[in-house]
């Protein structure tokens, strides 16, 4: 290190946190100097060493320049990019090939009926199998799916959050017929259902039954599976719905609370369960909003866990995202110009600090990518990771005037949101005042779902309104009309329109999976005993009728091979189904 620093500032808490993460083996054996062969310092900081507060140094609260005092010189970042198409024997090719060409994590994107908790042979799957991900009916097509890859070994992304549950008993059924060790499973499960309601509509029922199956969840992975993260909350589905970073930012945190709130109202400790919420965000083509709006979140999030939730634990108080670059930002028009566009978002969201990263393939905004596509986004990745030494140094941006104040601004606009919303929900609080909210947790704790939690219910509120809803068709209003305008420009679409013209070879689905996928499920019916499917149905819905914890009895129904839709219909039976308010 350079300077010699004064022992009691900042730089030299950094310098000894990050000398004992070296000690312990967690700095990369890499070469860390410049294309030209420069040395360059694990992180920079002011010359005199003191960084204010809300800054701070990289691994230090409230994070803002990162989780960690290494950066990407401890561990660079997840390559996780999101595939599934056609049936489980497909889509496992496609695994084998990521994780082949060194992707480091698998993510599952499910189909249409599947995210809906339909079968395949359900009247309204006609038309959908297999084609916006993978079609998964029953733990079979689960074992299909992780074929000859150690679900032990490899974290797993699962997105999906209406049938949520049901589709992690598949995966914890499958992981059980591999031989692997429960408790150990590490993975992600979408779940975020209030990002369902705000932006993506894919619900089965009211926020009320959602809520209780993500708190059996969070109780259950809290008990029995410690490092898995049972929630992914969303800001992703936000954003490309329309909203400004700022709505994305805040909307996705408020949620985040929601559920800091679910599970504090199931008398779960915060300590133990706040590591395993993770986040996801968008990254779209404004370079430095972006990377200021991953800053501000891991701030906000954890001065909001320390200040408000009592979080003592630094891993309740981190905020760890994976990002997907806009797929909104890519166009149809010049296609190959989205490989551009994909890097600089991919960019922002590395120099932003990001956790887990997809990047899109060009052809995205058409189909979902081919073979080529694919590999041509996640070697994006790798570009990024392996050539441009923007792993060498923890957040090279911090203490940009542009990007600090950007930072600084982005957070007083969440703020603003969080008042509005603590607002709907009936609170007299402003969300500056920490102490106050503090106060309020303290007295609803204990009362569990009858205590006031002032988030949830201005988010409930929100919902029923159809507030955020409103606010995210305005903003994206607002942007459509720049564009239209041409204040706002897209290459291709607005500007530089005159292209040669390229033809892209898409990836096509074939209408045969349907058939092959209802062929095989009605196949697997009559293989199975229908008596143990209905005695274990039944079970589950006493349960659900009652007060226990779901997860157990539809495990036993998945067991028994149960199908998804067989699962969610029999909760439809019980809790009926949600239907927006209509509004005009
Ligand atoms: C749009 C589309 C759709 O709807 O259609 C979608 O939604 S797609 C949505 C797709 N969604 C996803 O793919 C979600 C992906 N999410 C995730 O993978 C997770 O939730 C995540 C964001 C927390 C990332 O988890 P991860 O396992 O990849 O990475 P982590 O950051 O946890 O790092 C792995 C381990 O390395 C440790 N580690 C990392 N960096 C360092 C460092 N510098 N020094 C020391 N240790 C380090 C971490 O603490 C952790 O250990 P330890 O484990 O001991 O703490």
């Amino acid at each position: 290190m350079s300077t010699q620093p004064d022992p009691t500032t900042g730089r030299s808490r950094w310098e000894q946190r990050f000398a004992a993460a070296q000690s312990k083996g967690q700095v990369r054996d890499a070469d860390f100097t410049t294309l030209s062969g420069m040395e360059v310092e694990p992180a920079y900081g002011p010359t005199n060493g003191e960084a204010p507060e809300r800054i701070g140094w990289p691994g230090e609260f409230p994070y803002t320049r990162g989780l960690y005092p290494t950066g990407y010189r401890g561990r660079t970042w997840t390559i996780r990019q999101f595939a599934g198409f056609g049936n489980a024997v497909q889509t496992n090719q496609r695994y084998k090939m990521i994780l082949e060409r060194g992707g480091g994590g698998l993510s599952v994107a499910f189909d249409m009926p599947t995210l809906m908790g339909r079968d395949s042979d359900d009247a309204l799957s006609l038309g959908e199998v297999g084609h916006c991900g993978v079609a998964i009916d029953s733990a079979a097509d689960m074992d299909l799916l992780f074929s000859d890859i150690p679900l032990q070994d490899v974290t797993t992304s699962m997105t999906i959050s209406g049938p949520a549950v049901p589709a992690f008993c598949m995966y914890l059924v499958a992981a059980e017929r591999q031989g692997a060790d429960i408790s150990k499973l590490n993975g992600t499960l979408q779940t975020d259902i209030f990002k369902e309601y705000i932006a993506q509509k894919e619900w089965l029922f009211a926020p009320e039954p959602h809520l209780r199956l993500i708190g059996d969840l969070m109780e259950f992975t809290t008990a029995n599976i410690p490092a898995y993260k049972p929630l992914s909350v969303s800001g992703y589905h936000i954003r490309e719905a329309g909203s400004t970073a700022a709505q994305e930012l805040a909307f996705t945190l408020a949620d985040g609370f929601g559920y800091v709130e679910l599970g504090l109202s199931r008398g779960l400790d915060v300590d133990a369960f706040a590591p395993g919420l993770s986040f996801f965000f968008d990254s779209h083509l404004d370079f430095f909003e972006e990377i200021a709006k991953f800053r501000a979140a891991r701030r906000i999030w954890a001065r909001w866990m320390r200040d408000v939730y009592g979080a003592k634990s630094e891993k309740s108080m981190w905020l760890r995202f994976h990002t997907q670059t806009a797929g909104v930002s890519l166009t149809a028009q010049q296609p190959m110009n989205n490989v551009v566009r994909t890097a600089v978002e991919a960019l922002a969201a590395v120099l932003g600090g990001t956790n887990s990263l997809h990047t899109n393939a060009l052809d995205e905004t058409l189909a979902l990518p081919t073979d080529q596509s694919a590999e041509v986004a996640l070697r994006t990745q790798q570009v990024l990771m392996e050539e441009t030494g923007v792993v060498n140094v923890a957040d090279p941006l911090g203490g940009s005037w542009y990007v600090e104040a950007l930072t600084d601004k982005i957070e007083a606009e969440a703020e603003k949101i969080f008042d509005k919303i603590l607002q709907l929900g009936g609170s007299d609080l402003s969300s500056a005042d920490h102490a106050g909210l503090a106060a309020k947790v303290r007295s609803s704790v204990g009362q569990g779902g009858d205590g006031d939690w002032p988030i949830t219910a201005g988010i409930l509120r929100g919902i029923e309104d159809g507030w955020f809803m409103s606010e995210i068709a305005e903003a994206a209003f607002q942007y459509q009309t720049a564009l239209e305008k041409g204040d706002k420009k897209v290459v291709g679409v607005n500007v530089h329109t005159h292209s040669l013209a390229n033809e892209l070879e898409i990836l096509r689905v074939s209408h045969e999976v349907e058939r092959d996928q209802v062929r095989e499920l009605g196949a697997r019916r009559k293989a199975r005993s229908q008596a143990d499917v209905d005695a274990a149905l039944r079970t589950m819905t006493e349960v659900a009728r009652g007060e226990g914890n779901l997860i157990p009895p539809m495990l036993e129904a998945v067991r028994a091979e149960a199908t998804l839709g067989e699962i969610c219909d029999a909760l439809r039976d019980v809790w009926g189904v949600y239907r927006e308010p209509a509004r005009f």
